[in-house]
């Protein structure tokens, strides 16, 4: 993974030139991308020198070479990644200053109580009168950390933190990262049934299947807020609008292509049943031990599931063995599961999704030369397909019309408004979704979910340009 790494160094102005150390970085195949002058002294000078390089390796090699010229003390070392995460990445600010005991009257007791009390005889007013209106819940028991795997609570937080930071910043919505100590299917559900009276939504993250599938059906069943795990819907609906486009490049039909999914955990279980129901009648399953078939009966009651509505043809094998002649394979497994002998063994003008983070199934400089659309769920890549796309304004949608839940229609009305934000002209085979910073995305994402939950009566409110 490309790092960013910035050096302070103390250089002596009677040894050693910029230019040396510019030059010396440079060789070291560093890419000098900011420099700052920190103390300009008689002798010496003292620069943060920003440097972009390929990876923690490519880092030690690059510093080792900087510290041999003569001259040249390293003071620090500091990576942008963690500066930027140092007293993590998220504050909470009032809506509204107390500036006098009047308002504290208002605002705190005793005005608040009369507010309280009107909520007490009518709960439906926590809607409009408390944060509920506006608030989603982003919660992890750290068991399925991006392709971390089980990293606890603690070491998740990072990550719910950049979520609510994306809910904020893409759709308005106020997120909080709530990271549970325990991994305890049913103490999940009720710590989560116990802190929804404050909450507009819950957006489940990175928790492990098969205990994600219970843990969302139950919340599903049991809370009257939309509950959505955003590893398998979020994903779900942002792959379905990628392959839709990538498909129109390759002028191929969902009903045609044969498509290989591998990993059959949270994801990738959402990911295969979007797929059937978008109308793809050959999909493959396919994890650690090979792939799914109905012959087979499985512990985990998703992969019964999975097996007995998919791979028509019985095919048993490794994802090796049975990538010949696919069209689109679907990596939401772990980092380096297909090879380039895979890719090259695929149908002609072959699409690939290697989704998993941070490592994707395949390296994309590596696959690119023998692929037609190529897609990751990275930052630093083209075709980023990210659950980012979704989970902010399908809840914001969510959130605005008060659905009960978020259901099919909703993220199929989501992944169509995605899709169609790149129009024909636009698409391309490095532009088949558009950017997560493409500002029409989550209002589109919103209208589209608004309509589908009015339709499917799920809307406890219409808002007004839509009565
Ligand atoms: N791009 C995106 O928006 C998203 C990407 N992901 C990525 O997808 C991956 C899986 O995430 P989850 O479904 O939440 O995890 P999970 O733990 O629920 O499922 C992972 C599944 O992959 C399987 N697997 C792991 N290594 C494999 C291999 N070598 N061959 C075949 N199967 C293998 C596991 O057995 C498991 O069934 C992670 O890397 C995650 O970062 C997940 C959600 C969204
Ligand atoms: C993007 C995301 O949610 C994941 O990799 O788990
Ligand atoms: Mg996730």
């Amino acid at each position: 993974m490309a790092l960013s790494v910035i050096l302070r160094l103390e250089m002596d102005k009677n040894k050693v030139s910029f230019g040396q150390l510019a030059t010396t970085i440079s060789e070291a195949e560093g890419d000098i991308v900011a420099i700052d002058v920190i103390h300009q002294g008689r002798e010496t000078t003292t620069r943060d020198v920003t440097v972009n390089v390929r990876n923690q390796d490519h880092s030690e090699h690059m510093i080792d070479e900087v510290k041999k010229l003569d001259g040249v003390k390293l003071i620090n070392v500091s990576d942008r990644t963690f500066l930027m995460h140092i007293g993590g990445k998220l504050e909470m600010k009032p809506r509204l200053p107390i500036k006098n005991r009047d308002d504290l009257s208002h605002v705190y007791t005793p005005g608040v109580a009369r507010v309280c009390t009107a909520i007490h005889e009518d709960e439906s007013k926590a809607f409009s009168l408390t944060i509920k209106r506006n608030t989603v819940a982003v919660v992890s028991d750290g068991t399925a950390v991006l392709g971390l795997g089980d990293i606890g609570p603690r070491a998740a937080m990072p990550v719910m933190e950049g979520k609510a930071v994306l809910f904020k910043q893409m759709a308005e919505i106020d997120a909080y990262p709530i990271c549970l100590d325990t991994t305890d299917t049913e103490e999940i559900i009720r710590t989560i049934k116990a802190i929804a009276p404050g909450f507009g939504g819950i957006n489940l993250e990175d928790i492990s299947s098969p205990r994600c599938f219970e843990i969302e059906d139950r919340l599903k069943e049991e809370l009257d807020i939309p509950v959505f795990h955003d590893d398998q819907h979020g994903t779900a609906v942002v792959l379905l609008a990628g392959l839709l486009n990538a498909l129109k490049i390759v002028e191929k039909k969902l009903s045609d292509v044969k498509v290989v999914v591998t990993g059959i955990g949270a994801a990738g279980v959402a990911c295969t049943k979007m797929l059937l129901s978008a109308g793809i009648e050959n999909v493959i399953c396919v994890d650690r031990h090979g792939t799914l078939v109905d012959t087979e009966t499985y512990d985990n009651p998703m992969w019964n599931w999975c097996a007995s509505r998919t791979n028509p043809d019985r095919v048993k094998g490794t994802l090796h063995e049975i990538i010949e002649g696919a069209d689109v394979f679907i990596g939401i497994s772990g980092p380096g599961v297909l090879t380039v002998e895979d890719v090259k063994r695929m149908a002609e003008n072959p699409i690939v999704f290697a989704l998993a983070n941070p490592t994707p199934e395949i390296d994309p400089e590596e696959a690119e030369p023998h692929v037609r659309v190529m897609a990751t769920g990275r930052s630093d890549y083209p075709n980023q397909i990210n659950n980012v796309l979704c989970f902010p304004g399908i809840f914001r949608g969510a959130l605005d019309c008060r659905a009960t839940t978020i259901n099919e229609e909703m993220k199929l009305a989501a992944a169509q408004a995605i899709a169609s934000t790149v129009t024909d002209d636009e698409l391309n085979e490095s532009y088949i979704v558009p950017s997560v910073f493409n500002e029409e995305v989550a209002p589109r994402i919103r209208e589209a979910v608004i309509r589908a939950a009015i339709e499917t009566k799920v809307a406890r409110r219409i808002p007004k340009e839509f009565r």
